[in-house]
């Protein structure tokens, strides 16, 4: 075992961290109260210090062609729109109308709906359809768990070398070390198998990942654990 080098995050660190940096602005703090008031779901908004990380990469890289699949209600879009260079677009990929409906209405506010492109249907389908050529710059990965290898692979031949994935959830609340069962008692409930599956999707990714000669990576303890993954070029 290494020795834990990680500072703890408490409430208190969280504040103090989100107060001293990149700041969300008027709109983006109107999605986060618009999406908290839809409930528990809100959970799924990724935070905003994973947000200013997301608008400060795709800005030091100069990235100017973005796929994002899992927009939810289109926060994490709009950080990574926010740091597009002049011209760039992002294409983003979602299967619910009525949250894209509302990511629609916060891109407008925000003035960068002109730069995001909402594909509404299953991601695999839109990625299998958009033209091979290595041309993307970032891609960040926030939707169903067990398409996460799948997603990966479909991106990466359209990566440019030395373009990004990001890829959402990599930690899973701490479960990815947790003991998961590979054939459940029968009383275990329907959450409860939903959540070993996607505990499984998740470690399956992250080992996929770290033995992929075409890539290099890091796991970042932002958030519920982000990886970057820079294609080698
Ligand atoms: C964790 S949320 C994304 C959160 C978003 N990135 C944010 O920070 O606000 C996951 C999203 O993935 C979408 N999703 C789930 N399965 C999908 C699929 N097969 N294709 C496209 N989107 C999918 C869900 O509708 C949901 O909006």
């Amino acid at each position: 075992m290494c020795a834990l080098k990680t500072t703890p995050v408490t409430a208190e660190l969280y504040d103090y961290l989100i107060a001293h940096s990149l700041p969300a602005d008027g709109a983006q703090r109107r999605l986060m109260e618009r999406t908290a008031r839809l409930g528990p779901v809100a959970r799924m908004q990724i935070g905003p210090d994973e947000g200013a990380f997301l608008t400060l990469l795709t800005r030091l890289m100069g990235a100017r062609r973005a796929i994002e699949i899992g927009t939810f209600t289109g926060y994490s879009a709009l950080c990574i729109a926010r740091g597009l260079a002049p011209g760039g677009g992002l294409l983003c990929c979602d299967v619910d109308k009525e949250w894209g409906r509302i990511a629609r209405e916060a891109w407008t506010e925000a003035g960068v709906a002109d730069r995001i492109q909402l594909r509404l249907g299953p991601a695999l389908d839109t990625l299998r359809a958009l033209a091979p050529d290595p041309v993307v710059d970032l891609a960040f990965i926030d939707a169903d768990k067990e398409n996460y290898i799948a997603y990966y692979e479909e991106l990466l031949p359209r990566m440019r070398p030395g373009g990004a994935v990001l890829a959402d959830n990599v930690l899973w609340r701490g479960h990815v070390v947790a003991p998961v069962a590979d054939t459940p008692p029968a009383e275990v409930s329907a959450a409860r198998r939903a959540r070993d599956a996607d505990t499984r999707a998740i470690r399956e990714f992250n080992d996929h990942v770290a033995a992929d000669g075409r890539v290099e990576a890091v796991i970042l303890s932002i958030g519920d654990g982000v990886t970057l993954i820079r294609k080698r070029d």
